[in-house]
């Protein structure tokens, strides 16, 4: 597979496919990512694995609006509003675009082999930053000693590294870095110098555009005759040519730094005066210096790039690659790799969020002194192989990653148009390229490191919020259930209590059949009849106290127990029966029953009773306060009832001072005149 040049992504005000036409077409490489190699950064559902470098592409993958993969190019959305528009191969960071659905569109290209990072629109710029911060590698600014020797390795002439500039992993040996961290990202050692340069030429437009910082090198290059010969060596060893490798052997590394040591001091000068001479379409490059591009491949290719590049992003140049028949294959980055990347674009993409709350170090202003950056060509640029336009390429700064309109697009840059100076190219942009102070630095350090923290505190919550919630759900659902349970159980209780009530109603029914055609009965006690009120003092129940006497004179003397009911039904009369008992074996006697009526409006009395004995009579007279005195009107019996008859009767009844009821009977028979055979005092049990 040809690797696609790489170029900048203009910046595009407009819908995402406008933005993808934009991307120069590549055929697709065969890479294939296992999905675990996306540790819990790319949701499944948003990034499927047919969609991963898949021609045809842009689809769907359940985001009806989000494309996950266009042709060539698959853009990653790292987080809500953030993507990351990434090559299809080696992973190559070509840009972020964020919040593209909004309708300010801003896409910047990260230059490969740029130094710097360039700041876009709104927060962009600051995205990249992060992101550039997680990728790369800045230059030890506080520590002297090494920034010269970082200085000499990245041979760039009237170029001051700043707090903006950026070398990424590819240019330090595997043993310049410490051991993996959590998230993926590889520590540099603080002694890490870079040491593996792959520095193309680019061609330059007739105006003298792009003047390399290069050329100088170059002619140093051709200078130390051990270049041919490193190469030739690495060849033979089996590794890339000079113009394939994405990395040089360690030989050649110091044999170039070596020359470009010794070139540094003529160096200024001779760019000054001969950048022009500069041969179009050469490569430097570690071993072997300038070499022509169209050399095309030099004995087999070095190794896979997992060994510089090992799981960072790889800033190789496609385009090199390109031109020197190199297919991505050859370059395809190990799973770990995919997993570090992924991971630093998970952190990118939190701590974007974390840093614009939290401004970090302030930005100097955009007039101030900073070096000359159209000298410094882009890497990017340098790279773009022939077929891909890459002679007209226009020069990137290092320093900048100039936003490119589509039609300067890497593979049909106009060749007549010289490019603005990268400085103007991002005025009213970051511009803020002067070197950082130490503080500056270890607050971006740190801040680094406050946005890992930051990340994981965030997934860290974020379960356990998610975990709380559910813990939530199911207490609320297991309340609801209980709920229903108890709602269950009242409905069957209301049901209950129905069929209690209507077995009791049946019951009533059986025990009473004759009254169930009648009205229930009142628990109210009835009212009294005012007829009767002049008798009311006899209403109750009454028990002998003490037992009643009885005498006659053709009897013994004897005693006996009583029991009195006197009530009212509402009626006008009293209901009365009067039931006695043998004192001592408590059997009954004497019982009667009748009524006591009142003669309305008067104090008349009509006593009539029923006694066992057969006795039926009628007694009335008169009531005066509480007592009440009566004698026998008539008296009936039976026709077989023992004599001596009775032939008259009285009775007298009052309410005593103590509040007991007393009756005295007195009677008169065939063979005895009327005489006392009864007396007896109550005491009332009962209202
Ligand atoms: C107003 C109601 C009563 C009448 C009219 C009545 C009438 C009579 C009469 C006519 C005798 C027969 C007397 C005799 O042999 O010479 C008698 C006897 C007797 N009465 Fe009454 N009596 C009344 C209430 C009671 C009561 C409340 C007792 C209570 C236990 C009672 C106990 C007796 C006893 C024990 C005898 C004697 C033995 C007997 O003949 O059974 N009487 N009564």
């Amino acid at each position: 597979m040809a690797v696609r040049a790489t170029g900048g992504v203009p910046h595009v005000a407009g819908d995402l496919a406008a933005l993808l036409a934009c991307a120069p077409a590549s055929s697709h490489t065969d890479l294939d990512l296992p999905m675990d190699a996306l540790p819990g950064v790319l949701p499944c559902r948003h990034l499927q694995k047919q969609c991963w470098l898949s021609p045809g592409c842009p689809v769907s993958c359940g985001m009806s609006s989000t494309p996950v993969c266009a042709s060539g190019q698959t853009l990653w959305k790292v987080h809500s509003g953030v993507f990351v528009f990434l090559s299809s191969d080696n992973f190559q960071v070509r840009g972020v675009l964020h919040c593209w659905l909004k309708s300010s569109l801003t896409l910047r290209c990260l230059q490969e082999h740029s130094f710097c990072f360039c700041s876009g629109q709104g927060d962009t710029g600051s995205y990249l930053f992060q992101l550039l911060c997680l990728l790369s590698h800045r230059f030890p600014l506080k520590d002297s000693k090494r920034l010269i020797q970082w200085l000499k390795a990245v041979q760039r002439d009237n170029w001051t590294p700043t707090k903006y500039s950026f070398l990424c992993s590819e240019h330090f040996t595997k043993d310049s870095f410490s051991k993996r961290l959590e998230d993926q990202h590889r520590l540099l050692k603080p002694t890490a110098v870079p040491s593996i340069f792959h520095l193309t030429e680019k061609k330059r437009g007739p105006a003298g555009h792009g003047r390399t910082r290069r050329k100088e090198a170059s002619k140093a290059k051709a200078g130390v005759s051990g270049h041919g010969s490193t190469a030739a060596s690495r060849g033979a060893a089996g590794s890339s040519s000079s113009s394939e490798t994405l990395m040089a052997k360690p030989e050649a590394r110091r044999l170039k730094r070596a020359a470009l040591q010794g070139e540094a001091a003529a160096r200024a000068p001779e760019e000054a005066a001969g950048q022009e001479q500069t041969p179009p379409s050469l490569q430097r490059t570690p071993g072997a210096g300038l070499a022509p591009v169209a050399g095309g491949s030099q004995g087999e290719r070095e190794g896979p790039a997992s060994e510089a590049c090992d799981g960072n992003p790889p800033c190789a140049d496609g385009a090199v690659a390109d031109k020197s028949g190199i297919s991505v294959e050859d370059f395809s980055p190990p799973g770990s790799g995919a997993c570090k990347f992924i991971g630093s674009l998970h952190s990118y993409s939190f701590s974007s969020r974390h840093t614009r709350e939290r401004p970090s170090v302030p930005r100097e202003p955009v007039d101030r002194k900073r070096p000359r950056r159209e000298v410094e060509p882009s890497c990017s640029g340098n790279s773009l192989g022939p077929d891909k336009g890459m002679a007209q390429s226009p020069p990137g700064s290092s320093l900048t990653a100039t936003p490119q309109k589509p039609s300067q697009g890497p593979s049909s840059p106009p060749a007549d148009v010289p490019p603005k100076p990268a400085a103007e190219a991002v005025k009213g942009e970051l511009s803020d390229a002067s070197p950082m102070s130490i503080n500056e630095v270890i607050l971006s350090a740190s801040g680094a490191c406050k946005l890992i923290d930051s990340l994981h505190s965030y997934c860290f919550s974020s379960r356990q919020n998610k975990s709380q919630v559910c813990c939530l759900r199911e207490q609320v659902e297991k309340k609801n259930g209980e709920l229903k349970s108890l709602r269950q159980r009242v409905s069957r209780s209301d049901s209950q209590v129905r069929q209690l009530r209507e077995k009791l109603d049946e019951l009533r029914r059986l025990s009473l059949p004759y009254l169930s055609g009648l009205p229930p009965p009142s628990r109210e006690p009835p009212k009294m009849n005012p007829v009767v009120e002049p008798l009311s003092w006899m209403l109750g129940t009454w028990l002998s106290d003490p037992p009643g006497a009885g005498t006659f004179p053709t009897l013994q003397p004897f005693q006996y127990l009583e029991e009195v009911h006197i009530s009212h039904v509402g009626q006008p009369m009293l209901n009365f029966s009067f039931n006695s008992f043998h004192p001592d074996t408590r059997k009954p006697m004497h019982r009667e029953c009748g009524f006591i009526r009142l003669k309305p409006d008067t104090n008349k009395v009509a006593f009539v009773s029923a006694q066992n004995t057969g006795i039926v009579e009628v007694e009335e007279g008169e009531v005066n306060g509480q007592e009440l005195c009566i004698a026998s009107h008539s008296i009936a019996r039976i026709s077989f009832a023992k004599e001596p008859h009775v032939e008259q009767i009285t009775r007298k009844f009052r309410l005593n001072s103590e509040g007991k009821l007393e009756q005295t009977v007195s009677m008169a028979t065939t063979t005895q005149p009327m005489t006392q055979h009864l007396h007896v005092t109550y005491k009332k049990v009962t209202p």
